[in-house]
């Protein structure tokens, strides 16, 4: 389906714009992506043939595990999931429950197809919309004249703060049976309100907004009426069995390890239950059954106490590329925050300068933020680059709250100023527990 064919040069090039360091792990996952386009290319019997590698990262939290997953499933245009395994050990889990997975990715798989295919009829619906507006405006039986004055206007954007009265679908409800006695059981059980909307026309509800607002909506609205919904939906089967990604984190935790008993059982068993979705098995959704043999899975945990070898040895089998990250140091951080693209410290910039304020962080106080991440990473708990958001925040606490009064004014941040809003909190342990 996908017609991209990064090669995994330029796939570790893309990720190295969002995440820093971590090459190990950026090039696994490349080669993974890649692996998929080799076997797009194959025909189809050997095609079939193929199993993906799975990859099981090994490190601690906060470092770029999920975050590398993420940006390479958008850059593949990838259905993306990210699950706890220990979800599924908590109280009242019924063993079925982790083919929930595969019908999340099936969900994500439909919006991501929605959201491509609508901007494809983007114009038309538009226009479309358009229309409604103007139905709504002057009502059906104006003339055409004064119909089109009115069109002049809406596009000239007179009329975007006028308020109208749009009638839109009635919102779908989740008409899904349950089997009484198996929750999570809703399978291939039919969904009613897709049957009842099909054999009769809903209601709509009708709603006032302004000019301005309403467009989006109707755009939506029409567009949808434009897709091929059917089509959306075998085009998104097709795309989560042969390029979907499921990002399992927490997979130490559901080790077992030797001489113990208890929760252990239901760490296992959990095992036992993913085993079938990596190995390949097929999975009734709402949309239709849903083949997992060439879905990517991207396990990931700490193992700080438990170890790989812990892990049913099936499962060891089938996650065979074993990539390791390691924690960040002060370097990392510093440009974490420098160079990558959408850092914080560009996010806060863009941020304040909606309201005309410039803000100017010094070198200085970039050093100073990373010396302070790693100092409390270190005394309260390693928990990575998230650090970062939490000194940051704190950071500019002050400014953020005062922005509205201060448009036009430059505000430098430099390493007094960091050492002044965060470091006194940072030397105080207690305190910082709770707010950093
Ligand atoms: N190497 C890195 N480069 C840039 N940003 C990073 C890096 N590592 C982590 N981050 C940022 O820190 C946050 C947490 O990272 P991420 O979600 O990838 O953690 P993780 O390693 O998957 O941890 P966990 O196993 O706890 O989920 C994200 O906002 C991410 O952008």
């Amino acid at each position: 389906m996908s017609e991209l064919s990064f090669s995994p040069r330029e796939i570790v090039s893309e990720l190295d714009r969002y995440i820093v360091g971590q090459k190990d792990a950026k090039r696994a996952v490349a080669v993974a992506l890649r692996n998929r386009w080799r076997r797009q290319q194959l025909d189809s019997d050997l095609r079939q043939e193929v199993s993906p590698k799975n990859i099981l990262m090994i490190g601690p939290t906060g470092v770029g595990k999920t975050e590398i997953s993420r940006r390479l499933a958008k850059l593949a245009q990838a259905p993306f999931v990210k699950v706890e395994a220990t979800k599924f050990t908590e109280v009242g889990y019924v063993g079925r429950d982790v083919e929930q997975i595969v019908r999340d990715l099936v969900e994500a798989g439909i919006s991501l197809l929605r959201d491509k295919r609508r901007k494809e009829v983007q114009a038309k619906a538009h226009l479309q919309a358009e229309e409604r507006v103007l139905d709504a405006l002057v009502g059906q039986s104006a003339t055409p004249s004064t119909r089109e004055s009115f069109r002049n206007k809406l596009r000239s954007n007179e009329l975007d703060d006028k308020e109208i009265e749009i009638e839109v679908a009635a919102p779908q409800g989740n008409g899904m049976f349950e089997i009484p006695g198996m929750p999570g059981a809703n399978m291939g059980m039919i969904d009613l309100s897709d049957m009842l909307g099909k054999a009769f026309k809903q209601p709509g509800v009708k709603r006032t907004v302004k000019v301005k607002d309403s467009y989006e909506i109707l755009i939506n609205e029409e567009a949808d009426k434009l897709l091929d919904q059917d089509k959306v939906k075998a085009d998104a089967i097709d795309l989560v069995e042969n390029h979907g990604i499921v990002f399992l984190d927490e997979i130490d935790k559901i080790c077992v390890r030797d001489g113990r008993s208890g929760g252990d059982v239901s760490r296992e068993g959990v095992q036992r239950d993913l085993l079938p979705l990596i190995e390949g098995t097929t999975v009734s959704t709402k949309y239709g059954p849903v083949k997992t043999d060439h879905i990517l899975f991207i396990a990931s945990g700490a193992f700080h106490v438990a170890k790989p070898s812990d892990l049913l040895p099936e499962l060891q089998g089938r996650l065979p590329i074993r990539v390791e990250l390691r924690a960040l140091v002060h370097e990392d951080f510093v440009r974490i925050l420098n160079d990558t693209d959408a850092s914080l410290i560009k996010q806060y910039v863009a941020l304040m300068g909606t309201e005309g304020v410039t803000l100017d962080f010094t070198d200085d106080a970039i050093d100073v933020i990373a010396e302070l991440a790693v100092a409390i990473n270190s005394k309260i708990e390693n928990i990575g680059a998230r650090r970062l958001q939490t000194v940051m925040e704190k950071l500019v606490e002050e400014i953020s709250f005062d922005a509205p009064d201060k448009n036009g004014e430059t505000i430098q941040i430099d390493g007094d100023y960091v050492r002044k809003q965060v470091g006194e909190l940072a030397g105080d342990t207690d305190l910082s527990r709770f707010i950093l």
